[in-house]
């Protein structure tokens, strides 16, 4: 734990239905058998986005780990984002949510069951820069253009994809499924009554723009999203590019369905209707402001944005 330094602990007490809080309550006696209790601070959030404004103030720490799923590490690396690089913490993640995709692309897959969650990664990790998603998102009200910046570390989606997203939240409140049957059960409403299309403009690295009527368009840092579908197989968080899955109709939903349900295993990438491109930058614009679109599985509303990443940008704890 010495090599971790100063650390605060980002606690969501309302990830993966409120299990979270136990976890962290587990998480404190851990901690007090392995190091002093000035080493460590713990935070609990108490509102969406109350993580970021905490990682926005944790320049003292070394260390700031989020505990949670990936909506809290999506939080807390945008608050670490809005520290200068110098000073910038660690991120660490103690993966106790219902996706768990960006701790599935550190390689903490096995610690995602929330009454036994395993500390001891802690105890052997190492920190090592990833690359990180800077997205430039404009809307218009009016005559009026807001523009704004926000980032991701694992996944950003437009389509039916980020649809089943933005739907498991109210899903497992009415469910209570949690994992991949959580985000099977959205998916199967996306692409039953709710399949359509999302035609979009887009240019890759500053390319010809094209149109595309997307079902689903991925940009992803990690491989996975949706709680292990690994929609870009190859993605790799430290090779400083993005890579981008879409797959474009018309197309019967009986022919998509399939191709979407094989790519929990990756076996999508055959597919004709599914293009896959790996680029620097990705512009899109949108003809309606209220497509669904997600960023590490949290939704926003814009009608257009520019992704771009940032190369090793943020130093994160990666288990040995
Ligand atoms: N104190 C809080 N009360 C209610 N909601 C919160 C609180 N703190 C954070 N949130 C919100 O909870 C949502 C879900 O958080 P998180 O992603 O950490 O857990 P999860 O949804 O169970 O996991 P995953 O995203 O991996 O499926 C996020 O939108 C976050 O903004």
């Amino acid at each position: 734990m010495d090599a971790l330094g100063r650390v605060l602990i980002v606690v969501n007490p309302a990830a993966q239905s409120g299990a979270a809080a136990g976890a962290a309550e587990r998480l404190k006696r851990f901690l007090t058998m392995y190091c002093h209790r000035e080493a460590f601070d713990i935070a609990q959030t108490e509102r969406p986005r109350h993580a970021t404004e905490i990682a926005a103030g944790a320049a003292g720490y070394d260390t700031v780990i989020a505990l949670g799923g990936d909506g809290v590490v999506h939080e807390v690396a945008c608050g670490l984002m809005r520290i200068e690089k110098g000073r910038r913490p660690t991120l660490g993640v103690i993966p106790v949510g219902s996706g768990n995709d960006f701790a599935r692309t550190l390689g903490l897959t096995d610690v995602t069951d929330v009454s036994g969650t395993d500390f001891s990664p802690l105890l052997t990790s190492s920190a090592a820069p990833i690359d990180v998603l800077e997205i430039t998102c404009r809307s218009h009200t009016g005559g009026t253009t807001r523009t704004w910046t926000e980032y991701a570390v694992q996944t950003i989606s437009f389509g039916l994809d980020a649809a089943i997203a933005i739907d498991t939240h109210a899903m497992r409140k009415i469910t209570g499924l949690t994992g991949a049957p959580l985000y099977l059960a959205s998916g199967l409403k996306a692409f039953g009554r709710d399949y359509r299309d999302f035609p979009a403009h887009v240019r890759f690295d500053g390319g010809a723009e094209k149109r595309v009527r997307a079902i689903i368009f991925a940009i992803q840092n990690g491989p996975t999203y949706g709680s292990g579908f690994r929609i870009c197989p190859q993605a790799d968080p430290c090779d400083g590019l993005l890579d981008v899955c879409y797959a474009t109709g018309p197309v019967p939903r009986a022919v998509a369905l399939p191709v979407f349900l094989s790519a929990k295993n990756g076996g999508h990438t055959h597919n004709p209707h599914v293009h896959l491109q790996r680029a620097k930058r990705v512009d899109l614009v949108f003809p309606s402001p209220t497509y669904p679109i997600q960023l590490d599985g949290e939704q926003v509303g814009a009608a257009e944005m520019s992704i771009e990443v940032l190369p090793s940008t943020l130093s994160v704890l990666w288990p040995r």
